[in-house]
């Protein structure tokens, strides 16, 4: 394998993760590194329609789940592997991560089930295992606080139209994830002002070594 870079943003919405992919992206490029910026749901034509139907559609949570793990598998084999294969900082706007916070806590869906579909759409690497994100950014914010911040500057969609219980839930689904796998999760404390949250992003990265050049230091 090449010294490829998941990097992995999340957070409730609202809680100011994507203020920071610009900046990212030229921290790396700064760096000569190839940046592959992409999202999820979505970053291939199948995926990007199949997170239409999640955003703007009701649907049980089992259908919903389905959809977002479709759109992974796709968004994988054609974009993630490929680009962490030729040795990419891939920058992905959420992640499996998401499924856990939103379908899991937020819906009350089975997360056994997610599990699985986990198993079945990032595994069969062989020795290599579950793909994973080396490094996983996670965007905490109180969801009174990120509602404020959303008011007023953006149509919301699906989710964002939850109310402030919906992302209680959701919060603690991610704090469950944290905590479960802390090696890979830096917690940013998302209410300070955007200068102060950059500085974290930034020491978050130069601490797990993800500013290393490729070829250096492993992530
Ligand atoms: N640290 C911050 N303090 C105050 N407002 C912020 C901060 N970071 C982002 N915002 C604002 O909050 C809103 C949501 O930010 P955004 O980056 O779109 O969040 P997300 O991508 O996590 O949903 C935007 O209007 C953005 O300008
Ligand atoms: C990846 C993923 C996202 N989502 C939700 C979270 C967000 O509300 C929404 C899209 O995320 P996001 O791209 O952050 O929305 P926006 O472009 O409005 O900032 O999809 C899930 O419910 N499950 C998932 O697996």
């Amino acid at each position: 394998m090449s010294d490829g870079l998941f990097l992995t943003l999340e957070g409730i919405d609202g809680a100011g993760k994507s203020s920071h992919l610009d900046a990212m992206e030229a921290l790396f490029k700064a760096r000569g590194r190839t940046v592959v910026r992409t999202r999820e749901p979505g970053g291939t034509p199948l995926a990007e329609t199949l997170r239409g139907l999640v955003l703007e559609q009701a649907m049980d949570p089992l259908a919903e789940s389905l959809l977002v793990f479709a759109a992974r598998r796709d968004h994988i084999v054609q974009v993630i592997e490929p680009a962490l294969a030729r040795g990419d900082v891939v920058l992905c706007d959420r992640f499996t991560d998401a499924t856990f916070a939103y379908q899991g806590a937020g819906r009350d869906f089975d997360t056994q089930v997610l599990s699985t579909l986990e198993q079945w759409v990032q595994g069969g690497r062989g020795a290599a295992g579950l793909l994973q994100p080396h490094v996983t950014l996670w965007f905490d914010l109180a969801p009174e606080i990120a509602a404020e911040r959303l008011a007023g500057a953006r149509l919301p969609d699906k989710f964002e139209s939850q109310p402030v219980e919906f992302f209680r839930r959701v919060a603690a689904g991610y704090a469950a994830r944290a905590a479960a796998d802390a090696q890979r999760f830096v917690r940013i404390d998302a209410s300070q002002t955007r200068d102060q949250v950059w500085q974290q992003v930034e020491t978050a990265l130069v601490a797990r070594g993800a500013l290393a050049p490729a070829g250096g230091a492993a992530p």
